[in-house]
């Protein structure tokens, strides 16, 4: 990826005064309710890895709406998340309406009932709920365009599903070209690579961090967790998306630098160390 002379890099500072230490006075309410949506029967890892992304990036509250076969094994791993039995359109869609932030996509699939679940979502995502779209969400949107709720969205494509949503060709995905693509979706976009660029209306920005060793399946999932559990958390929307995205490579390249390929859980399990670090380090002049 060229850096583009508009392009600004997301650094350490901006991290720091995003991630702010917690006030004394105060309780899971403070810190977002959080639904992610996905994970079907062949995709379950997906949204388990997710909802821990999201649990350990500090969000208040975690539901997650997933195939019922998932239950099981995601309590195993955990059992701070709460379920609902995505099937269960009216009770999932009466949960969602409290939600802070919707994360949907991850595992989620692209037969008919994900689609008819994904429209029925976007349908009742209303302001100012956040809502992140990812993994199996952005393939259907691509090949079904739909209108989106008029709510801060962000989307998190990898190159193919960026080229489905875009229409443009990985080789042709430049920042100027990414930029044009993502103002007329109307949306913030994250465009994942070796180094992840994000563009919002105002700005292009890429993230100096990223090592060959996230080149694994659920690294997207988590990221968009990450995202999730950060916008339910901090008042500036893209700052969230900016800080969850630098927060997900620094963590990796730290755990590369010993390892060949760092596994999703491991860095779901730094999140809190890392997040208490960045709250903690001085603000440098
Ligand atoms: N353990 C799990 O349950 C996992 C589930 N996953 C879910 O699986 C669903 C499908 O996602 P996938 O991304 O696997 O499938 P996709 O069909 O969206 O993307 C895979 C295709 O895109 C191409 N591609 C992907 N990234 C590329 C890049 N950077 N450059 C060039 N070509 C690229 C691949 O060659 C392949 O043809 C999503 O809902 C996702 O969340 C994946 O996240 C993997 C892990
Ligand atoms: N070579 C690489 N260098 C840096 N980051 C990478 C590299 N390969 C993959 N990643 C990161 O891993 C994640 C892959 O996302 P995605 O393809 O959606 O994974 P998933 O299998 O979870 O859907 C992205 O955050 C991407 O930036
Ligand atoms: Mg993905």
């Amino acid at each position: 990826m060229k850096v583009g002379d508009n392009m600004q890099p997301i650094t350490s500072k901006l991290v720091t005064q995003t991630i702010i230490e917690r006030p004394a006075e105060s309780y899971k309410g403070n810190y977002g309710r959080v639904l992610l949506i996905g994970g079907n029967q062949n995709f379950g890892g997906a949204i388990i890895m997710a909802a821990t992304a999201a649990t350990y990036s500090g969000a208040g509250l975690v539901t997650v709406a997933t195939d019922p076969q998932n239950f099981t094994s995601l309590h195993a791993r955990l059992p701070e998340a709460m379920v609902v039995d995505y099937h269960q359109t009216d009770y999932l869609l009466g949960l969602a309406t409290n939600m802070d932030v919707i994360v949907i996509g991850p595992g989620l699939g692209t037969d008919p009932f994900a689609e008819r679940l994904l429209t029925a979502v976007l349908n009742a995502v209303h302001q100012p709920q956040r809502l992140v779209i990812d993994g199996s969400a952005l393939t259907l949107l691509a090949a079904h365009p739909q209108p989106l709720p008029a709510t801060p969205i962000v989307v998190t494509p990898h190159q193919m599903e960026w080229q489905r949503l875009s229409g443009l060709k990985i080789s042709e995905q430049t920042p100027t070209a990414n930029h044009q693509a993502q103002q007329k979706l109307g949306v913030i976009a994250v465009v994942k690579a070796h180094h992840t660029t994000i563009y919002t209306d105002q700005q292009v920005w890429f993230n100096p961090g990223g090592t060959p060793a996230m080149a694994t399946g659920g690294m997207g999932d988590t990221l968009a967790g990450m995202i999730g559990g950060f916008s339910g958390q901090f008042t500036d929307f893209t700052n969230a998306i900016l800080s969850a995205v630098y927060l997900h490579s620094t963590i990796a390249d730290d755990l590369a630098a010993s390892r060949y390929v760092v596994l999703p859980h491991q860095i779901s399990a730094l999140i809190p160390k890392y997040m208490h670090d960045f709250s903690q380090a001085e603000l440098d002049d």
